[in-house]
């Protein structure tokens, strides 16, 4: 977990760097470091997002300058992705675009995902203040994000892949910033194309949201492509 402190000293604006997060369970859909740099570059702009985000400041004209002269090189050095020609769902490509799982997303925490022999799927996780809706709580919309992604993955534990076609939140606590949260996600039934999956969302022993979420199997999904994730 980070432990990097705003201007204050006080407050830590970073969010989890998941790789430090202690959890039993396999790890699932690792995705893999290409050892081109690209995931730290990743991981640095989650630190520059939470700094900019999280501060103040007097005057930064020069970091736009720089920041600038960055985004200037990585379009010449780059190879952009098409998301309409991935070869399948899954890929590193894909995944490592999504904004919740994402490794290679700065807007992604990122997730780093741990599955359990009875199909639930955990994550462990520290939001900061760039994740921010009510003062000092996580915001409802990326409680909902988060959870879709988690049933979506416990989903792909379970061998099924579906657009979500009804996803319903109860939020019972606020999700406080800074505080280790953890996620856990399960399917519960299928019936036919129709997927039922369900996921907590806790710190401590506070239940601070659960969800429940219908997903559709896309028609005429290929054999192969099942136990794939897919993402709309
Ligand atoms: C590593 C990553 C892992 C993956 C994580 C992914 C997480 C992210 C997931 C997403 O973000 S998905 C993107 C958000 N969702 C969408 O954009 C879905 C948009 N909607 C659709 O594409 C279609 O409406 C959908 C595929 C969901 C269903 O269309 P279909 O034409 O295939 O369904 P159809 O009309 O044949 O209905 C099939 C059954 O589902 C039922 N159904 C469909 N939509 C429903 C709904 N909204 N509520 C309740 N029931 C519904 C429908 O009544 C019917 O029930 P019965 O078989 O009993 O008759």
């Amino acid at each position: 977990m980070s432990t990097d402190s705003s201007a204050s000293g006080e407050q830590p604006v970073e969010t989890t760097d998941p790789g430090s997060v202690d959890a039993d369970g396999a790890p699932f859909l690792q995705q893999p470091d290409d050892g081109s740099g690209h995931l730290e570059l990743a991981a640095e702009l989650r630190r520059l997002r939470g700094l900019v985000a999280g501060s103040t400041f007097e005057d930064v004209h020069d970091a736009v300058a720089t920041v600038r002269e960055l985004s200037d090189h990585l379009e010449k050095v780059g190879t952009r992705v098409n998301p309409f020609t991935y070869e399948t769902w899954g890929v590193p490509e894909h995944i490592g675009a999504n904004p919740a799982i994402g490794s290679r997303n700065p807007i992604s925490p990122p997730l780093e995902p741990v599955v359990f022999p009875d199909g639930t799927v955990r994550v462990e996780l520290t939001l900061g203040i760039e994740y921010q809706g009510p003062p000092g709580c996580v915001h409802g919309g990326i409680v909902a994000l988060l959870f879709d992604e988690m049933l979506g993955l416990a989903n792909a534990a379970a061998g099924s892949v579906g657009m979500t076609a009804d996803l319903r939140v109860t939020y019972k606590s606020p999700t406080p910033l800074l505080q280790p949260l953890r996620i856990e996600a399960r399917q519960i039934r299928t019936e036919g194309r129709k997927i039922w999956t369900e996921a907590t969302l806790h710190t401590g022993d506070t239940l601070c949201a659960r969800t429940e979420g219908l997903f559709i199997e896309p028609r005429g999904i290929r054999d192969e492509d099942r136990d794939k994730p897919i993402e709309g």
